[in-house]
């Protein structure tokens, strides 16, 4: 077991990068073979774990469970206790990510995850995220001047939500160039606004005329690139970055520690999590916490109408298949898998409208290392198989648009998860529901979390109360979508403004914005111009003002 001067050194999921430092995985984001760091070993709890933690604070707690990563010789624990404090002294609640009954009879409670600055599950890991690059460029610039001084450039992803988590807790960073790609015309008008209106020198916004996979695929391209890797040192905030991940295992303890306390919740009940999910960042890290001994029965994964992550649960198959696009080109393959046409649906939870979940390689990696290495292996021989399985299905993803696995994989991923695909009009449905059941004190859900909702309603039918208990994530504020709330609640014009728009996000859309335009069709080189030259002027002028 791990203990809190324990070292943990982390590795990549496609085998060819062993033995790195938490600082170093944290800076580097992604593996140069491509692949996501995992750590090498998942720390299991200290036995007394439920009894110790059982009354922690969010940020104690947090503490706790990071120490079992990050050794007290990378990051003393005096400073790390810092870091956590400052990070969620930020959020509007003292308990951080307070959990709330919704339905008594159903045992169904919400996980809020929206208290942040930008009002969204992300700000719990990017004001971690933020504050943890300040505190290594700190260290690392002691006593250097200028250019000598170490650079990030940031760059980043998003289908709305950690874009603006990204800049709150990057903006006015020193050392530190923040880049956000974002589909354009494909986030809510708020999220669009929340990030483009941030107008510290170091933010960059830029709008692609793709979709959220085309801004994913470049970063990835980015971080492949030797020459921007010369010259520039890039760093990733999207859930690739491990400490995105590890950030968010608080919460699921958190919230297991709520619901032990209410007197529903007896010594034989039993708790499945249920989360809207899409990069599979979030439901990851419940992944973490269940390997390191958190008792979930079950982890839920609840998709929208883009649905690849349900399909592979039903099939077995990974498949970007064009089911919403036009007719895919290449029909079926030889080995069955379809051709792809990058088919990614619209829907009212757009922050979801993914079509590849990068950390699902994560998943992956852990599922070949059990089921496909023999006990007999040494366990440097099982990571680097387990390293090739995962570079093969991700080679077939790429090439072939899809990949299939066998049926012990199919069934160690059915061990721990099932899922749920939710359509938008069960979104509507759902958020009208809840708002309207005398129970709920008319309750207003985000479209996301009314997916992990009606998702929890179906797994309560085959995983049944009172012995179950669903705690289903709330990603998002509705605020940040009235597209799909204003279409379920009362018929009122004044009703969203009124009750729902926090007063931070008034005159939001007003304010002057900044952010660049990118053409799709330029490709990442066209990124890597424009994060060249903005970086540049960024310097430049820092210079002449004398900062
Ligand atoms: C509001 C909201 N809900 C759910 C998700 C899905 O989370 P994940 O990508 O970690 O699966 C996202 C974005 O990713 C989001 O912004
Ligand atoms: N929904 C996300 C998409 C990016 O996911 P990430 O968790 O990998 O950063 C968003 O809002 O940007």
């Amino acid at each position: 077991m791990a203990s809190h001067s324990a070292s943990q050194r982390y590795l990549s999921t496609r085998g060819g990068s062993y033995d790195f430092s938490f600082e170093e995985v944290v800076l580097k984001g992604l593996a140069a073979d491509g692949g996501l760091f995992i750590p090498e070993e998942v720390p299991s709890l200290p036995s007394d774990w439920a009894s110790k933690w059982q009354h922690l604070s969010f940020e104690d707690l947090a503490f706790e469970i990071f120490s079992l990563y990050i050794s007290a010789a990378e990051i003393p624990p005096a400073d790390l206790k810092d870091i956590i404090r400052r990070s969620y002294a930020t959020f509007r609640t003292k308990h951080v990510t307070p959990t709330v009954t919704l339905d008594k009879e159903k045992n169904i409670h919400l996980l809020e995850l929206f208290h942040g600055p930008t009002f969204a599950f992300k700000d719990v890991a990017l004001q971690f995220l933020g504050n943890l690059f300040e505190y290594f460029l700190v260290r690392r610039n002691k006593g250097k001047e200028g250019r000598n001084r170490e650079h990030l450039t940031v760059i980043g992803a998003t289908s709305g939500d950690t874009g603006s988590a990204a800049i709150y807790g990057l903006r006015g960073k020193k050392d530190v160039s923040v880049f956000i790609m974002h589909p354009h015309g494909k986030v809510s008008a708020i999220q669009e606004a929340q990030m483009t209106t941030v107008m510290d020198a170091n933010v960059h916004n830029l709008a692609v005329d793709g979709t959220f996979d085309d801004c994913q695929d470049f970063v990835k391209a980015l971080f492949a690139d030797p020459e921007i890797n010369k010259t520039h040192r890039l760093a990733a905030v999207n859930s690739i970055n491990w400490a995105r991940i590890l950030a968010q295992i608080t919460y699921y303890f958190y919230s297991y520690f709520d619901l032990t306390r209410q007197p529903s919740f007896l010594p034989a009940s039993t708790v499945r999590f249920v989360v809207p999910t899409g990069n599979f960042g979030d439901i990851l890290a419940g992944y973490f916490a269940k390997r390191m001994g958190l008792p979930a029965e079950k982890l839920v994964i609840a998709t929208n109408e883009n649905d690849i992550l349900h399909r592979f649960w039903q099939s077995g198959k990974y498949e970007k298949q064009p089911v919403y696009g036009k007719a895919a080109e290449g029909g079926l393959q030889e080995d069955g898998v379809k051709a792809h046409e990058g088919g990614v649906k619209e829907t009212l939870s757009p922050a979801m409208d993914i079509l590849v979940s990068s950390n699902f390689e994560r998943l992956l990696w852990f599922l070949s290392y059990e089921v496909y290495s023999t006990n007999g292996d040494a366990v440097s021989q099982r990571r680097a198989q387990a390293g090739d399985h995962v570079k093969n299905w991700l080679n077939d993803l790429k090439s072939k648009g899809g990949f299939g696995v066998n049926k012990e994989i199919l069934d160690a991923a059915q061990k721990d998860f099932t899922s749920y695909r939710v359509s938008d009009d069960e979104v509507i449905e759902t958020i009208k529901s809840i708002f309207g059941a005398p129970s709920s004190q008319h309750y207003i859900l985000d479209p996301h979390s009314a997916i992990g909702i009606h998702a929890s309603y179906r797994s309560a039918e085959v995983s049944k109360p009172p012995s179950t208990h669903h705690i289903s994530l709330a990603t998002a504020h509705p605020a940040k979508f009235n597209n799909a709330v204003e279409r379920a609640l009362p018929d009122d014009k004044t009703y969203f403004e009124e009750k729902v728009l926090p007063v931070e996000f008034k005159g939001l859309e007003d304010k002057p914005r900044r952010v660049s335009h990118v053409k799709k069709a330029d490709g990442w080189e066209g990124v890597r111009k424009v994060v060249v030259a903005e970086v540049e002027a960024e310097l430049q002028a820092a210079e002449q003002a004398g900062k």
